[in-house]
């Protein structure tokens, strides 16, 4: 049987004019996961997850999102839920006028839902959307997507200019509602202490391309960290160990091999989202060994 995909892209390329933000990007993420997507500044994801919410579309190759083209029609743009970079509100409008456009705009609209988070989270239903702080805005914006009971919550950073504590209670409201709502999400973030704690899937995208892509399990399980001269590694690798990237006497590889090799150690989610950053920027300090494993 065919696991159900959140996210299938194929050679997804998108270009603004001359700059090309994403390029020939496979994905096939199945339903049910946290996603998060990482990748240094100007990477890519915003426009990934723009894609998928059909505010933009493709200069080529395909995506679709829970089996359809992005936004294909109301029915659909109601399966997803987007909370954008910089939260957006109405700031004359009350909370409660923000709950009473959601009804009025979704079919499926969980007004209890919505009215229990926003007492859960200590907000008060009268108060002006342009008084909140960062981390306020931010939990109605949350509470507004969530209460569409959407499929697929999607989450641009959102977190971003939250204090550690706001965002911590951001992180846990995040993870409460994909469990209540039994929906899949993806996350662009940052703050990889923050992908660690919710995302069980993750995607690596640098300078426009997916690095690497998998269950968090099964890449942590694929990688190891092993000790020795960087310069000296190929020779030494044996066939099915890639050199990831190397630097300070260690290298992070990936292969069976390597994870049978004597000495090597696990890694960190950090460590290996590092490594594949480091790569793609280009300061790997060791070649790759010839037998490179496929992604
Ligand atoms: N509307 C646009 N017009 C022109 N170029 C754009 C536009 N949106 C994004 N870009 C360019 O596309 C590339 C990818 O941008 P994008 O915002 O998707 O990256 P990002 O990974 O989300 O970055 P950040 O982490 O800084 O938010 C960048 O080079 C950016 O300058």
């Amino acid at each position: 049987m065919q696991i159900p995909l959140v996210l299938h892209a194929e050679r997804l390329t998108k270009r603004y004019g001359r700059r090309t933000a994403l390029t020939d990007c496979d994905l096939r993420i199945p339903r049910g996961h946290v996603v998060g997507l990482v990748g240094p500044n100007g990477a890519g994801k915003s426009t990934l997850l723009q894609l998928a919410c059909g505010l933009i579309g493709p200069t080529s190759g395909t995506l679709s999102v829970l089996g359809s083209r992005p936004a294909a029609n109301a029915a659909h743009l109601a399966r997803v839920g987007f909370v954008a970079q910089d939260t957006p509100v109405y700031a004359s409008f009350t909370i409660a006028d923000h709950l009473k456009m959601g009804a009025w705009l979704n079919p499926s609209w969980d007004l209890a839902l919505a009215t229990r988070r926003i007492a859960e989270v200590g907000l008060d239903p009268t108060q002006k959307a342009g008084r909140l702080s960062g981390g306020q805005r931010a939990q109605l914006a949350m509470t507004i997507a969530a209460a569409k009971r959407p499929d697929l919550l999607i989450f641009d950073e959102p977190a971003a200019a939250l204090d550690p504590l706001a965002r911590k209670g951001f992180m846990r409201s995040l993870v409460e509602f994909v469990g209540e709502l039994g929906a899949s999400a993806v996350l662009s973030s940052h703050l990889l202490s923050d992908v660690e704690q919710v995302c069980d899937y993750l995607v690596v995208l640098c300078d426009s391309r997916i690095q690497i892509a998998g269950p968090v399990r099964d890449l942590l399980a694929s990688h190891r960290r092993i000790a020795g001269d960087p310069a000296k590694m190929p020779a030494t690798m044996s066939a099915g160990i890639e050199v990831i990237w190397a630097e300070h006497g260690h290298a992070l590889v990936r292969g069976d091999a390597a994870v049978r090799a004597r000495d090597a150690e696990p890694v960190t989610l950090e460590e290996l989202v590092l490594a594949y950053m480091s790569r793609a920027a280009g300061t790997v300090t060791a070649p790759r060994a010839s037998a490179a494993v496929s992604r």
